[in-house]
């Protein structure tokens, strides 16, 4: 039988990455669900209608559900569920800001899908993500390896894009690597970063990358301050897509995500950003890498920072 993906929310960021899903045209189905009545119809009906033109033969459903599981029959038999319900941002405001009121709509979500989608592999995108993430865990109780959380591969692209516009090269031959939180404890990792093989720092002064590390750290609110209502869709759901396709694929491909840590670079019992390998299970394996020793010291702080937050989720 062919896969199906399942995307919760169909705001901004859920149609989207339905798009994305569909014209791949590696999935059969796409199911894209929303509390909003009608909506998820609405764009699925509209997407259908662009098959002819893109030229693809996923179907897409549309399907609204409740907060006690109506409607989320459409969604069983899903091998991929992105969840990205959720209030986005307003300008001003942190990424958790948004903790408590997101909190209570994924453990919602992510209950629905545990009984719906047993066997699913679950990507969050909803914020603050590392927080999110766990939460979905908790919440679905599916092995931690099943849960996983996008956010690295955003901060990735946004690091490579700043460094190719500075130095006017094809982002092509820019290689970056973000690691840590979704949040204040981002890490860029320069020393992981290239230009055409070489090393950024051979091809870049030091104060110049600092200046496109502030900027990768902030590349979400500066997106969500030019918008004024909602915010970034286009790479987040680039980015969230990328990762469904290789779950779907079984494809090994190694991603930057929010994977669940467990003594890699000496550190335990967290969700946090790093590489990992990603296949039909979710995680393969998180990958390690060497890392200079501030870079590491940043990245076990971003684990403190995100644990004692992902301790509080708990009993949200
Ligand atoms: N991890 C990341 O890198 C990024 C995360 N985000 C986050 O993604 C989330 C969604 O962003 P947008 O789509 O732009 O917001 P949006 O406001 O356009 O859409 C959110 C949708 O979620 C729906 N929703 C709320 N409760 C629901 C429930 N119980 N079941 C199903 N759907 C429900 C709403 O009706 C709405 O249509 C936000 O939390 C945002 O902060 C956004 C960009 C990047
Ligand atoms: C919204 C968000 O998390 C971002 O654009 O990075």
């Amino acid at each position: 039988m062919g896969k199906k993906v399942t995307v919760v929310g169909a705001g901004f960021y859920g149609s989207t990455t339905a798009q994305r899903l569909a014209e791949y045209d590696i999935f059969d189905t796409v199911v894209i669900t929303d509390i909003v009545e009608g909506k998820p119809a609405g764009l699925a009906l509209d997407l259908n209608q662009s098959r002819a033109i893109e030229g693809f033969e996923t179907k897409i459903v549309g399907a609204t559900t409740g907060p006690n599981g109506e409607g989320y029959e459409a969604i069983e038999g899903s091998d991929v569920v992105v969840i990205t319900a959720g209030l986005p941002r307003k300008p001003g405001m942190s990424r958790m800001d948004l903790l408590e009121t997101n909190a209570k709509i994924v453990r919602q979500v992510s209950e629905n899908v545990a009984r719906f989608a047993p066997n699913a592999v679950v990507i969050v995108v909803s914020n603050p993500l590392d927080e999110m993430t766990a939460l979905a865990q908790i919440a679905t109780g599916f092995p931690k390896n099943r849960v996983l959380g996008q956010a690295g591969m955003l901060d990735t692209a946004r690091f490579s894009n700043f460094v190719a516009e500075a130095l006017g090269v094809p982002v092509k031959s820019v290689t970056t690597l973000t690691l840590g939180s979704h949040g204040d404890t981002m890490v860029p990792v320069p020393s992981r970063s290239s230009v055409d093989g070489k090393p950024l720092r051979d091809v870049m002064p030091a104060e110049q990358i600092e200046d496109l590390v502030v900027k990768t750290r902030n590349g979400g609110a500066e997106v969500v301050a030019l918008l004024k209502t909602g915010s970034a869709y286009y790479a987040p759901s680039a980015a969230a897509a990328r990762m469904a396709k290789a779950v779907a694929e079984d494809s090994g491909e190694v991603m930057p995500v929010c994977a669940w840590v467990d003594g890699e670079f000496g550190i335990s019992g967290v969700y946090l950003g790093v590489e990992a390998e990603l296949g039909a299970e979710g995680v393969k394996r998180v990958v390690t890498t060497e890392l200079d020793a501030d870079e590491l010291a940043s990245l076990k702080e971003a684990a403190e920072a995100v644990r004692a937050k992902q301790a509080d989720v708990a009993n949200m």
